[in-house]
Parts: C-alpha cells; structure tokens; sequence
C-alpha cells in the first residue's frame, strides 16, 4: 500500500545519500560524519573503515577476508562508548583525516603498504574505551588503569592493549596472514603512533616537524623532502599525521568545527560535574558555570593547534593549504563571537570595573 512504498522509498532515499557520503571519504576533506553516523544506524566506523580499507586495497594485499576485518572493526566500533566526543564519530573523523593526508603528493611513493595499514588501524582504534575523562583526572582519582599503567599515557596504552586483545575475538584476527616479520613491524608501528596520540607528546612533535623541514631547506634536494629509505623518520611522519588529525577539529567546515567544540566542551563540563561531586579541584575548561567556550577555542588554536599546523602543512605543501585557510576563517569567526559574547557581559555590568579587564586566561594552560 502507499504507506509502505513512501516508507521503503525514504529507505532507499537514505540508503543512497549514505553510499554518496561514503563514496566522498575517498577524497573530501569535512565530510559531514554526523550525517553518516545518523544514516548508517550509528556504525559510522565500521562503514567508512571497510569502504576505505578495500578502497586502499589494503584487504587484498595482504589477503585479509572482508568478513574477518568487518567482525574486527565492529567489534571495536561496539567498544567506544557514547561519550559526548571521544566516541565512535571521532574515531571515524581521525581515519578520514589520516587517509586524507596520506594522499598528500609530498608522500607520493614514500610509504609501504604496511606502514599505510598501520597508520590507518592507529587512527580507528586510537580512543577506543575512551572513558571520557583526562588521563590527569583518572591519576588524580588512583583510578585502576592509572594503576595498571603507573601514570604514563594511561589513556593511550589502555586503547592500544585493547585493540590488540580485540584481535583474538573469535573471528577477528585481521593480522593473521601476516607473517612474522610484517606482524612485528606492524605491531610496532600501531604502538607508537597510538601513543603518540596522547597530548604530553605535543611539544616532541613539533619538534622533530621543525628538524625535518629545516634539513629540507638546507639540503638541496628540496622536492625528495622524505627519504624512504629512513623508516625512523617515517614512523614521525605517521605519528605526526595522526596525531594531526587529532587535532583537525577547528580546520573543519564552521559548522562541524562547532559541533565538535560543542561535544568537547560537554564531556569537559560532565568531568568537572564528577571533581565538584568528589571535592576535587575542577580542571580548567572543566567548569561549567564559569568558561568562556570562544576563549576557549582561541587559546585551543593559537596555542595548540595552529603552532602544529603551520609546521605540518610547511611539510606537506601545497596540500595543506586549502586546509589552513578553514583554520584561518574559523578563527576569524571565533574572534568575531568573542566580542559579542563580551559585549553581551557588559550588558550586565555592575559597575565592578576590573572585572572587564578579566580577559578570561583562567581557561589557557600554560
Ligand atoms: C574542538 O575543541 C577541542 C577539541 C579537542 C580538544 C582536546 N584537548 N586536549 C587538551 C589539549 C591541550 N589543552 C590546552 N593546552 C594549552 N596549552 N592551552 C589551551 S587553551 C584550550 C585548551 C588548551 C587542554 C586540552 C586533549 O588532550 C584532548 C585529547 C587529545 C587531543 C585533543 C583533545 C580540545 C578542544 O577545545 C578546547
Ligand atoms: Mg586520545
């Protein structure tokens, strides 16, 4: 009857959209992920993983069967959980960027297939079990992983033993026909960069960004900036790579940009909520009776964002650059907000006048 044909069309009418969305992960930098989370019935991950790994064609060349990494990839899909950011969407933003990036012509014919696969397994399973709270705050509470992992990158070494356990699920050994040598390499390469992910690692980054374009700009062969042949340098790179699409948020379309500054922001406030309960001192951002979210975001891009950026995309010229020009309009518009929002507080003035001075820093960690 009409009821269910208008019913079945909707279906397909999204069923549609949603493989046009996939399809646009092969080479779109802000595909809408939202979207693909609310078309795909929340398997975001497990959609746009498997569309881009046989895309790649990293199943067949090590032969893995489809079936076996779809049970692995669901598998950790299932073991995010539905925190307000580090979640399931996330993960699949980190691998969309990373799998972006690494078609950048600066990387043309400098990495193996396997360093590919590693790079691009890293950043899916990079948050998985994220329990939505700092690694500062899951030390401060004598949390039981901080325990297991004696304070040291808790968060990241939790996700990274964990991916690794999910591999000897009944049916999800996607490592199996590598051999041993692949498997060790491979093995090595998830480690760091999952490790990498986590924040104290920042300041390295750039670092060894700066070391690697200043020998470019020194040496005379400035276009082979990468040497294949130094696999140190290239695990760095990947690394790098995906620790920078961890940190892509404010580089996205302003209306996704917003989202995941709207999602961050709440998971802060709910582990703010959790110190205020257990009399501890609220971590900054935290409080959510008294943040300025777009100060926020400003002291976020100048102070973390863009000083890794404008390094990376000096490497990976000319691609980066449509890429920075969101990160540069975005903040135009963050800066443009914060004026409002200070006017709208002088609305409210009472007459206490140092209080304007107040340029809201209590958010910046220095
Ligand atoms: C969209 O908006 C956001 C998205 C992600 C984050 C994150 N933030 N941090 C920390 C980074 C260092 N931080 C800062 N350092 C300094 N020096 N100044 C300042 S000003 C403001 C912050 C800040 C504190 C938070 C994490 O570890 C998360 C886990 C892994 C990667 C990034 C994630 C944050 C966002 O917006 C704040
Ligand atoms: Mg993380």
């Amino acid at each position: 009857n009409d009821v269910e044909r208008l019913r079945l069309t909707r279906k397909l009418n999204m069923n549609i959209f949603l493989a046009q969305l996939i399809e646009s992960t092969n080479d779109t930098w802000g595909v809408d992920l939202f979207e693909v989370d609310a078309l795909s019935n929340h398997r975001p991950l497990t959609h746009v993983a498997l569309h881009l790994f046989k895309q790649r064609n990293i199943l067949k060349q090590f032969q893995i069967r489809e079936l076996t990494f779809f049970k692995f990839i669901s598998a950790i899909e299932a073991k995010y959980r539905n925190n307000p950011y580090h979640n399931n969407i996330h993960a699949t933003d980190v691998l969309q960027a990373s799998h972006h990036m690494l078609n950048f012509s600066v990387f043309k014919n400098v990495f193996t297939e396997l360093e590919v696969f590693a790079a691009l397994f890293a950043a899916a399973v990079h948050d998985v079990d994220h329990p939505g709270v700092t690694n500062q705050y899951l030390i401060n509470t004598n949390s039981d992983l901080a325990i297991l992992y004696n304070d040291e990158s808790v968060l990241e070494n939790h996700h990274v033993t964990l991916a690794f356990q999910t591999l000897s699920t009944e049916g999800c050994d996607v490592l199996s026909t590598l051999n041993r040598k692949q498997h060790q390499m491979f093995r090595k390469m998830v480690i760091s960069v999952v490790l990498a992910t986590d924040m104290s690692k920042h300041i390295q980054h750039i670092g060894h960004l700066k070391t690697m374009v200043e020998i470019r700009r020194l040496s005379s062969s400035a276009s082979s900036i990468i040497d294949p042949e130094n696999a140190e340098d290239k695990l760095q790179i990947l690394q790098s790579l995906v620790h920078c699409s961890d940190l892509s948020n404010p580089l996205k379309p302003l209306n996704l940009y917003l989202q995941w500054t709207d999602r961050i922001m709440e998971e802060f406030f709910r582990q703010g909520d959790l110190e205020k309960s257990l009399n501890l001192e609220v971590s900054p951002l935290c409080d959510r009776e008294n943040s300025n979210i777009c100060k926020s975001q400003m002291g976020f891009i100048d102070y973390v964002v863009h000083p890794l950026w404008e390094i990376w995309s000096r490497l990976t010229q000319p691609d980066c650059q449509p890429i920075m020009d969101i990160l540069e309009s975005n903040r135009v518009w963050i800066a443009s907000q914060v004026l409002t929002e200070d006017d709208k507080h002088d609305g409210d003035d009472d007459g206490d006048d140092d209080k304007d001075d107040d340029d809201g820093d209590d958010d910046v960690i220095r």
